[in-house]
């Protein structure tokens, strides 16, 4: 259905492709030499997914905790002549935070470990002397990054062993066992969070301090809510600079003269450092660039992006040489830039993740226009064409309906090239700028350029 709706708004060119075996829509037609087969494909996919082929993160989950807050201390003045003098126990320093901050050098959530763990803060001491608050743990991740805050999901431990036993689900045994280890970690919180527990007593003061009555200072008493109510954290993560708070530091204990009230000058009691919030988060990284490169693998995305910036992706005359996306900024004579993304080749089927589409196709989600580059000097470009916009509309319905150009490149490529540019030409929708280019030899590039220039100043600019 989308499909027809695509060829809606260009008849004529479905008509051709119609013409044609649209081989790149139906993986069982025959097929060029340049386009993937099924089993090109498969083993793609295993140059891809292997180790050494792709070490490029785009998308993990991390577990962000922050630091526990430092105790704080009970003591009192002593001095010769000073036997019972004033309390002088020093606060707990509070414990260090987990943030995300965008560092626009960083391409890849590789350098993101799996466990950010803040330090704690150190304990409050005797004097005065309050404990050093822990530094925050500042995390660098790529332009364009996504954060969302993963649920636990709640599993009935015998539902759990039923499904085992019925062999519905691998792995619910642990899911159980986690579930078990969550349970166990959430009472040692209430635990902690009755009362009593969250004070430090003077030596051998336990059995005489009743702390029943003692109200907690209010800053104490909205850490504790912050930490029982927390909600679910999302982010989108879009400048240079800008940060995500992930796992905020537990707060210090006050120390004892804090409680140092008219009814008790001699407070023995102190209150415990609270714990830092823990988050598993999930980051997926989504390029911000302002035009996204779209094509079947080895039609000269990345020969045009060398042609017009100033970034080096390599070229080869093999499909999926490129596995990751690059980015390139073009720079135009009045000082305006334009960035642009090449992602890796799409083949048909990657809206179903055939070939990794998904990994790649998340790259031009959020470009504000597409270029289509499709070799001109195959068997029916126009059908690469439709096949392309296909797996787009699929993917994601409003990403077809973006503003897009089309670049016919290896225009320098003989008769045939010259042959179906005509042909091409005759029956494209006026709507959608067809242009013939030669990537290699960098013909025609400026007029590209200009198109592009053109079509990115007629839109809105980004929100
Ligand atoms: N004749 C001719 N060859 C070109 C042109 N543009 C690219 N090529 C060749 O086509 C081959 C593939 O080029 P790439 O730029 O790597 O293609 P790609 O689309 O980035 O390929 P993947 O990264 O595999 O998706 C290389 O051998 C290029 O030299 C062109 O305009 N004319
Ligand atoms: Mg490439």
């Amino acid at each position: 259905m989308i499909l027809s709706s695509i060829s809606r708004r260009q008849p004529a060119l479905h008509r051709l492709a119609h013409s044609h075996t649209i081989t790149s829509l139906h993986t069982h037609g025959p097929a060029s030499p340049a386009s993937p087969t099924n089993s090109d494909a498969a083993s793609v996919e295993w140059k891809l997914r292997s180790k050494a082929g792709r070490n490029f993160i785009d998308r993990m989950r991390c577990t962000a905790v922050g630091g526990h807050g430092g105790d704080g201390c009970v003591s009192f003045f002593r001095d010769v002549f000073v036997p019972r003098g004033p309390p002088n126990g020093g606060d707990g320093g509070h414990g260090g935070s987990v943030w995300l901050e965008v560092d626009e050098n960083e391409t890849s959530l590789g350098c993101v470990k799996q466990q950010l763990r803040a330090q704690a803060g150190s304990n409050g001491r005797g004097k005065n002397m309050h404990g050093a608050a822990a530094s925050d743990l500042v995390v660098r991740v790529p332009r364009g990054t996504l954060v969302r805050e993963i649920a636990p999901e709640p599993v009935e431990p015998q539902e759990a062993q039923a499904e085992e036993a019925a062999g519905r689900r691998k792995g619910a045994h642990n899911a159980y066992l986690d579930e078990l280890a969550r349970r166990v970690r959430s009472a040692e919180h209430v635990r902690r969070e009755d009362k009593s527990s969250l004070f430090v007593h003077y030596p051998r003061w336990e059995e005489r301090n009743d702390v029943s009555g003692i109200r907690l200072p209010p800053e104490y008493s909205a850490h504790l809510r912050m930490l029982r109510e927390g909600t679910l954290l999302t982010g989108d993560l879009t400048s240079h600079g800008q940060r995500l708070l992930v796992a905020a530091g537990g707060m210090g204990g006050p120390g004892n003269p804090h409680f140092n009230l008219p009814g008790d000058r001699q407070p023995h009691y102190a209150l415990r450092g609270l714990a830092g919030v823990t988050r598993q988060v999930e980051l997926e990284l989504k390029t911000i660039a302002d035009v996204g490169l779209v094509g079947m693998p080895n039609a000269g995305k990345s020969s045009f992006l060398r042609a017009v910036s100033n970034a080096h992706p390599r070229v080869a005359p093999y499909p999926f040489t490129t596995l990751n996306p690059y980015i390139g900024s073009v720079d135009y004579a009045d000082a305006r830039q334009v960035t642009v993304a090449d992602i890796p080749g799409l083949i048909p089927g990657a809206h179903r993740n055939v070939g990794l589409g998904h990994a790649f196709l998340r790259h031009v989600e959020r470009s504000r226009m597409l270029v289509f580059i499709v070799d001109v000097a195959r068997p029916a470009p126009w059908a690469d064409l439709l096949a392309l916009q296909h797996e787009l509309a699929l993917y994601c319905p409003g990403l077809a309906a973006r503003p897009c150009l089309v670049l016919a490149n290896k225009a320098d490529a003989g008769d045939r090239a010259r042959e179906n540019f005509g042909r091409w030409q005759r029956c494209i929708s006026p709507a959608t700028p067809l242009i013939p280019v030669s990537a290699k030899y960098r013909k025609n590039i400026l007029k590209a350029t200009h198109a592009i220039r053109q079509m990115l100043d007629s839109l809105q600019p980004r929100a």
